[in-house]
């Protein structure tokens, strides 16, 4: 595991699309896992700024985001795919038959699952799994539970999640109950993870899983077995650390 600690979210932001450029430039097709929420988004303006440089195409690159809610739908500006296409999608020159996101509005959501599984399957392996870490430990929305599940999958949504992501929606109500995830096992399978947390309010929940035991209770605890498992921190997310400064 690689732990890096940055001063600043700008440098944080630049070496996290830096390991994406790399990568699409040494592997043009290369298969790229997405992630969503407040975290990654100072990543992906970073890509669209080195795309519109001449610096990356992923033209030839396939993509599989994490996660989807249920029933919300795809037009709302707080589904992922909204989101996707808002930071990243509609400024960057992957083809929109190569980039995939759960459909939350499927007649029938475990038919769904099952599709999309079937896609990964197809991929094979995802090369780079850039993650995102909730605040009660899971990855995608792989919720804390006695037992994880592997494949992708209906979840229902824990209370403090939907409480952390009611601060994108009008009301709590709104917050969807139900999303479908991509399971541990193909998050595990990528070639190389890179996990970002920023902020002091991740301190604990990213320590603990890093450093405490393996447990499904924590999923991100599970990153722990990864063998190329890199990790970008800000100083107040990497507050109970003893880091390699960046
Ligand atoms: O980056 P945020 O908004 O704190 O969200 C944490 C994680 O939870 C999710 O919203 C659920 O997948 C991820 O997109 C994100 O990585």
């Amino acid at each position: 595991m690689n732990i890096v600690t940055f001063e600043s979210t700008e440098e944080l932001n630049e070496a996290g699309a830096g390991i994406v450029i790399s990568l699409l430039q040494t592997k043009p097709d290369a298969v790229l896992g997405l992630a969503t929420g407040g975290t990654p988004v100072g990543v992906y303006e970073h890509l669209v700024k080195a795309y519109r440089k001449g610096r990356l195409s992923f033209r030839k690159a396939t993509s599989f985001n994490l996660d989807e809610y249920v029933g919300l739908p795809q037009e709302h500006p707080e589904s992922y795919y909204s989101y996707m296409k808002q930071h990243l999608f509609d400024h960057v020159d992957l083809p929109v038959h190569q980039a995939h996101i759960p459909d939350g509005n499927a007649e029938n959501p475990e038919e769904e699952c099952r599709r999309y599984e079937a896609k990964l399957a197809e991929a094979k392996q995802i090369d780079l799994q850039i993650l995102g870490l909730g605040h009660n430990g899971h990855i995608g929305f792989n919720e804390p539970d006695h037992t994880l599940v592997s494949g992708t999958h209906v979840v229902e949504l824990k209370e403090e999640t939907r409480k952390a992501n009611a601060r994108f929606f009008d009301s709590m109500d709104e917050v969807p109950t139900h999303a479908i995830t991509m399971g541990v096992g193909m998050i595990l399978k990528a070639k190389t993870i890179l996990l970002i947390v920023r902020g002091e309010d991740k301190a604990d929940v990213v320590h603990r899983a890093l450093t405490g035991p393996i447990r499904t209770e924590l999923p991100a605890s599970l990153l722990q077995t990864h063998p190329n498992l890199v990790v970008m921190l800000d100083q107040a997310a990497a507050k109970h650390f003893q880091t390699q400064q960046a």
